[in-house]
């Protein structure tokens, strides 16, 4: 029979007493989760909810990003291409989701952000250490933005621990040696503490895996992918200048930049510059 009066019957098997259970909320720890939103704006602005939810819900995807790629950068250490792409064609999703996720924010003006801004002191979006890893994991490293974590030793250990490690990337290349491309050694031994820096000699071994694709699949679709990440890392890079644009116009950041100016810079770095620099080539 159909449900009546809109109303539906709950199953008798529907376990109620969780009295001696693992519940739904002690799983999820949910009381610690959800007492962790408090505003500091006095009198409490209404908007400010919307704030921190929008950064907090950042921080947890960034948390699964940087458990997907620590651990993708693992499989290919061990030669294992299937799982490494697994993880990242998730890490692609959530990428997707967290650049929607901007259209939430756009919601609040520019006006209501003023109201409670002040409150924010010298905090900033600057001084978070999963971004800074994510961006260290990719292999854009920078020694110099560890201070800002020196009053937090937990954020600051794992950042020079991912400052020394090789990064994603950097397994690729060494992967890519192992399976018998032609890697110049210098890439191979790099100081993995700097920033990946263009390296030209690496793109005819790129063209070579692009204009024999059907030879060359994993290691193909392994570029493309990480093309794909790069792509979707800088849409959000460029979805936060133009909501920062909209909200504080040319006001400098709470963190000491210069505001939307130092965003922009930001939008010039890359990950994989081969794998870009690469297309170029491709038919020539
Ligand atoms: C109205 C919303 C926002 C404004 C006006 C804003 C503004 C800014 C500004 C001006 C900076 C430069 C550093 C500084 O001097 O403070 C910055 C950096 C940053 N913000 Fe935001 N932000 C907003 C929302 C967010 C959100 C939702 C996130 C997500 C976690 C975020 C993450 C970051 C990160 C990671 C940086 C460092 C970027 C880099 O080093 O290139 N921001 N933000
Ligand atoms: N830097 C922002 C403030 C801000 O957006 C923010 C403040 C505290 C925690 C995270 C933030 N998000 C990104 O920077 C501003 O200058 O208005």
């Amino acid at each position: 029979m159909s449900v009546e009066k809109n109303t539906r019957k709950l199953d008798k098997g529907i376990v109620r007493d969780f009295s001696s259970r693992m519940s739904y909320a002690s799983y999820l720890q949910l009381p610690t989760l959800l007492s962790a939103q408090q505003p500091v704006s006095e009198p409490e602005h209404h908007d400010e909810m919307l704030f921190i939810i929008q950064h907090q819900t950042t921080e947890l995807w960034l948390k699964l990003v940087l458990h997907e790629l620590r651990s993708a950068a693992a499989w290919l250490r061990a030669d294992d291409l299937g799982s490494a792409l697994k993880g990242i064609a998730r890490v692609k999703h959530i990428q997707k989701t967290l650049t929607e996720q901007w259209s939430v924010l756009a919601t609040l003006t520019p006006t209501e952000y003023s109201q409670f801004r002040g409150f924010l002191g010298n905090s900033s979006g600057f001084q978070s250490s999963q971004y800074r890893a994510v961006e260290f994991v990719l292999g854009n490293k920078n020694r110099k933005m560890l201070p800002v974590f020196e009053s937090d030793p937990e954020a600051h250990s794992m950042l020079e621990e991912l400052l020394a490690a090789p990064s994603i990337y950097d397994e690729f290349l060494a992967y890519l040696a192992r399976q018998g491309f032609d890697v110049p050694a210098a890439v191979l031994q790099r100081d993995v503490t700097k920033a990946h820096e263009y390296t030209p000699e690496l793109v005819p071994l790129f063209k070579h895996i692009y204009e024999n694709a059907a030879a060359n699949w994993g290691a193909y679709e392994a570029c493309e992918e990480l093309v794909d990440l790069e792509d979707n890392f800088q849409l959000w890079r460029f979805r936060h200048l133009r909501t920062v644009q909209r909200t504080i116009g040319m006001k400098s950041g709470t963190g000491g930049s210069s505001g939307a100016a130092f965003l922009q810079k930001a939008l010039e770095l890359t990950f994989f510059p081969e794998l870009f620099a690469v297309r170029t080539e491709i038919g020539q």
